[in-house]
């Protein structure tokens, strides 16, 4: 009997113990710095000479692993034989399928600080942003098993005298599954074990920038059992690998998660028909956001100005969920804007292998120099008030920046610039905060500080974001609790971690036999 699904709890750092085995974790991931990592197809490990090269985005010099890169022709092979194990997996118990996510789970739950350990490594991850990661990849693997056993009888329908009907969810094929290095760990883990639990084998392409984590994540699907052929190991270029896949007609569906050009990209290819294509591609999509908090005159404004610093710098501001905009009325705007720089300035920046520090380095030189343009659009479009330095020398840093008194249409209240930037805008009064907060394409997460009960209700209904939360910050959804997937140009709302996520990646079959 399986006990009920609970998410798995953060780890206290203020506790000696657990910081020793913190560390325990970062002396077991530095002793295999710098190895080379195959391909995997069908078992078989691929070696080519293209290699990715992960580096530690702290620390440039510092090699994480050198990762085999596939090519068209072994993204081909690896098709076919996803494709040829789809025949049998398709047909394994649900049961089965539930039990390795959980042995998975298991197995990752011992190993938990040195993954947590090798996301700082390779992602630039603060210990609590790293132990949160680590946790919300458990919690996929445990719910989504849990999901796959409630799913798998289908759903009760009707029979009338002298028939008997059933409904039943069947798995779609090969399932391509392109996943960002932002939670390298999680959504790569989460979107690859959703697919498999379903019953579909798996082409999983993790991102470039952290593929180490993911090659480690397939060991651990093989020891727990997970037959070859299953899931096939394929980092590569998204235009190179990633366009042959999204093209390819064997490809039944596409679960994605990354930026918005990139997504539209996918879906744009993928309704086309290719040659030999008997079905419709199914396509989740999980793309960017603009995320708002709205700070109402009636509320706790300590509060307000510390859920705008921790939802806006949180792993230096590089979620799709952080707020990069914060609308705040103008009774209380000057104490809030007051407040949020005292916090902002207080903020710790460096590399987070000392576990005191807040906030690491942005991803690679491409995501540094890209905020560091918006740094100076920010600079011309309101009051720079904290930050707005970068030293890219031996890790690519950036100081966490605060632009007030923004137009409401100003470009960095519009575009996603995935750093540590947050604008602010005032609002002459809530309803003209959320009208405000509802102005970009996006709609991912949102969230309101408020005591008026009535604005609550208010923004229920009106503030358009697919996770929306009240007196806290707009990051942080746990699996199981607060499903997750944004409105317009922020996705399919495919909710991860929520109950109708697994259906996605299935088909529903009536029989209907008379008696
Ligand atoms: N909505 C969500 O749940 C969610 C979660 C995490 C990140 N994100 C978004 O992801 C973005 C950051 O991640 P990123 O920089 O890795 O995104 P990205 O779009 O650059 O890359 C995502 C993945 O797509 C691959 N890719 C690139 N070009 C491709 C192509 N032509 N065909 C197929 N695959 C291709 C990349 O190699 C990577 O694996 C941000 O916009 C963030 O908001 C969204
Ligand atoms: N699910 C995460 C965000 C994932 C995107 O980057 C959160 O809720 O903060």
């Amino acid at each position: 009997m399986v006990v009920p699904y609970k998410h798995e709890p953060f780890t206290d750092f203020s506790v000696d113990s657990n910081k020793q085995d913190f560390e325990k974790g970062l002396a077991t991931v530095e002793s295999y710095l710098g190895k080379d990592y195959d391909l995997i197809v069908g078992g078989e490990r691929i070696s080519t000479e293209d290699k990715i090269v992960s580096i530690n985005p702290a620390n440039k010099e510092e090699v994480i692993g050198r990762v085999s890169k596939a090519t068209r022709e072994i993204a081909e092979k690896a098709m076919q034989v996803a494709d040829e194990t789809f025949n049998t997996w398709r047909k394994t118990k649900p049961e089965v399928r539930a039990d390795i996510l959980f042995r998975a789970a298991a197995i990752v739950r011992r190993r938990k600080h040195e993954f947590s350990a090798l996301l700082l490594k390779e992602a630039g991850k603060p210990w609590n942003e790293a132990d949160a990661d680590t946790a919300e990849a458990i919690d996929f693997m445990e719910y989504y098993a849990r999901q796959m056993l409630k799913l798998k009888d289908g759903q009760p329908v009707e029979s009338r005298q002298g028939e008997y009907n059933r409904y039943s969810y069947i798995p779609l094929g090969v399932g391509l599954v392109i996943s960002p290095w932002n939670f390298a760990f999680a959504i790569m883990a989460g979107t690859t074990v959703a697919a498999l639990v379903a019953g579909n084998t798996v082409l999983l392409k993790p991102a470039s920038t952290t593929p180490v984590v993911a090659a480690k994540f397939i060991e651990v699907l093989e020891e727990a059992g997970l037959p070859k052929g299953v899931v096939n190991y394929i980092p590569g270029s998204g235009a190179e690998v990633g366009d042959y896949l999204v093209d390819h007609p064997r490809t039944r569906f596409i679960s994605f998660t990354g930026s918005r050009d990139v997504g539209l990209r996918i879906y744009e290819r993928a309704s086309k028909l290719s040659e030999g294509q008997i079905w419709l591609k199914r396509v989740i999509a999980e793309m960017g956001g603009k995320d708002t908090i709205v700070v109402d005159k009636e509320a706790d404004l300590e509060l307000a100005a510390q859920s705008i610093v921790k939802s806006a710098f949180g792993f230096s501001g590089q979620k799709c969920s952080a707020c990069s905009r914060a609308v705040i009325v103008e009774d209380v705007y000057d104490q809030v804007v007051d407040r949020v720089i005292e916090l902002t300035k207080e903020l710790t920046v460096g590399d987070t292998t000392d576990g005191s520090i807040f906030m690491g380095p942005v991803i690679d030189q491409a995501a540094f120099d890209k905020i560091m343009e918006y740094v100076e659009i920010g600079r011309s479009e309101g009051r720079l008030l904290a930050g707005g330095e970068g030293d890219s020398s031996k890790g690519y840093f950036i100081q966490p920046t605060v632009v007030a008194d923004v137009d409401p249409k100003a470009r960095v209240m519009q575009e996603e610039i995935f750093g540590p930037f947050v604008a602010i805008a005032k609002a002459k009064d809530f309803n003209e905060a959320i009208e405000i907060a509802n102005n970009t394409e996006y709609g991912l997460t949102g969230a309101v500080i408020t005591n008026n009960r009535d604005h609550i209700e208010q923004a229920r209904e009106d503030f358009h974001v697919g996770n929306l939360y009240f007196n806290r910050g707009c990051t942080g959804a746990i699996v199981g609790y607060q499903p997750f997937g944004g409105f317009n140009m922020s996705g399919t709302d495919s909710k991860a971690g929520g109950p109708d996520y697994l259906v996605l990646h299935m088909q529903a079959k009536t029989t209907s036999e008379t008696l």
